[in-house]
Formats: structure tokens, sequence, C-alpha cells
């Protein structure tokens, strides 16, 4: 990871989505720093998840431009995990050597990154059990070890504990500070406010489609500026 050149800084200069006559997000300029975890905010339908498929190139913007500071239109450095995961009809195992597969390394590299993971990560003994049926918490757990495997320079995160339990939420926060720790960068939406101040460096805060805040995640919980954060972070603000 480290002998490539980084393709961090990300750099959104005026990005709209637009829907027809519907802006999904309008005019949005931000820039996403190596080693600070950005938690992006906002209620429902602010723009959060298309955000984050933005810039990690699954749609293009309608105008405006996303810049890597490698140069490339869509790094490999950089990987997605979804809101709702797509597992394959295969093993634990085979989910993680997918990937893998996929970028073309060699057998031996894919053997020991699958054991790290199932290691690392308290997958072990559901190696050979069929990805689908894993719980909810497992299945996430797994689209996060799986994403890792990659080796990313930077991950996305769409709502990674959306639809969990306490617990099985903690282990998610958990795996993301360690990729964190790593060097791993984190772009992560959250709706959990708890979660948001656990983990967040820096925090974008969406509003119909707008970024109405992007500042240091103390700042934005101490001080938000606008009184939509205001009326969100005091659970008032529903969409
Ligand atoms: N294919 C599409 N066609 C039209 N509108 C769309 C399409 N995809 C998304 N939108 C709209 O874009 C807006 C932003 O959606 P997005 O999913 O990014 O919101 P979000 O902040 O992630 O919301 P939530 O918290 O509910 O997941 C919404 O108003 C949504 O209806």
């Amino acid at each position: 990871m480290m002998a490539r050149k980084s393709v961090l800084p990300l750099r959104l200069e005026n990005v709209c989505l637009a829907y027809g006559t519907r802006m999904a997000l309008s005019d949005i300029s931000l820039t996403v720093r190596p080693g600070r975890t950005l938690v992006v905010m906002g209620p429902n339908g602010a723009g959060k998840s298309m955000f984050l498929r933005l810039c990690h190139g699954l749609i293009a913007p309608t105008t405006g431009r996303i810049l890597w500071a490698s140069g490339e239109a869509r790094p490999q450095a950089q990987a997605m995990v979804l809101q709702r995961p797509v597992m394959l009809r295969r093993s634990v195992a085979a989910n993680l050597d997918y990937p893998l597969v996929l970028a073309g390394l060699p057998r031996a590299e894919r053997a020991a990154r699958v054991a790290a993971a199932l290691e690392r990560f308290g997958l072990g003994e559901m190696a050979d059990r069929p990805a689908r049926l894993l719980s909810g918490g497992e299945q996430q757990r797994l689209a996060l070890a799986r994403a890792w495997t990659m080796r990313p320079e930077v991950l996305f995160l769409d709502e990674p504990s959306s639809s969990l339990d306490p617990s099985a939420t903690r282990r998610i926060e958990e795996m993301i500070e360690s990729f964190a720790a790593d060097g791993i960068t984190i772009v992560m939406s959250t709706h959990d406010l708890g979660q948001a101040r656990r983990l967040a460096r820096d925090v974008a805060f969406l509003h119909r489609g707008r970024l109405l805040e992007s500042t240091p995640a103390d700042a934005f919980f101490a001080r938000p500026e606008s009184a939509e954060a205001r009326a969100f972070l005091a659970g008032d603000l529903i969409w």
C-alpha cells in the first residue's frame, strides 16, 4: 500500500447530480483528506448514498468534477461496501477470495489474504458456511472483511450498521476503527449520531442535496453553524 502513489486527497468540485429536474446533489465542493474518517450525515433523502456512489465512481456527476490525486478516473485503491452487501452463493471463504481472483492475484497471495481476513475478523469458524445463510451482522462483517482483503487506501461505507443490533454494531465499529488505525481512509454515511460522534474526524452534513457543513467533527457537534444541523442534532429534522 505504501509504494504506490496516493490517490488522496480526493477533491469534489461543484458536483451536481440531477434526476430530471430534481437535484439529488447541488454544487458540492469538498476535499477528502488522508487519514481523517469522514462521516456523511443528514436526514433521509439528503443525498448521502448518492454522494458515496459518486465518489466511488458508480455514477457520474451531471456537472462538476471528481478529482483523485493520482489523476486516475476510478482508482483501484478504493472500495465501497453497499448498504445491503451482495453475497455470492458460495462459502464465506470463497466470497473473500472472489475479488482477489478478479484482481488477478496469484493463488498463494490470495490464500494468505483470505486466511488473514478470516482470522482477524473472527470469521474462521464460518469459513465453509454459505455466506447467504449468515446473520445480517455476520454478512456485514464479511462484506467489510472482503473490502479489506483488497488493501484499499480509501473505503466508502454506506450505512454500515443500519439494521444491526447494538452488539453487532459495536463489532462493525471496531472493524472500522481498526481499518482507520491501519491507515485506510474511511468515508461513511450513518444515521446514528452516537456512531458519528465515536468515529468521525470530519463531518459533511447534507440537507436536500446541499452540503451545509463540512468541518472537523468536534466543531460540528459543539457548534453546528446551520439551523438545519442544529435541528438534526436535536432530533428535530426528519427530512
Ligand atoms: N434513480 C433515481 N431517480 C430519481 N431520484 C433518485 C434516484 N436515486 C436517488 N434519487 C433521489 O436522490 C435523493 C438522494 O437519495 P440518497 O439515497 O442519496 O439519500 P440518503 O441521504 O442516502 O437517504 P437515506 O438516509 O434515506 O438512505 C433522494 O431524494 C432520492 O429519492
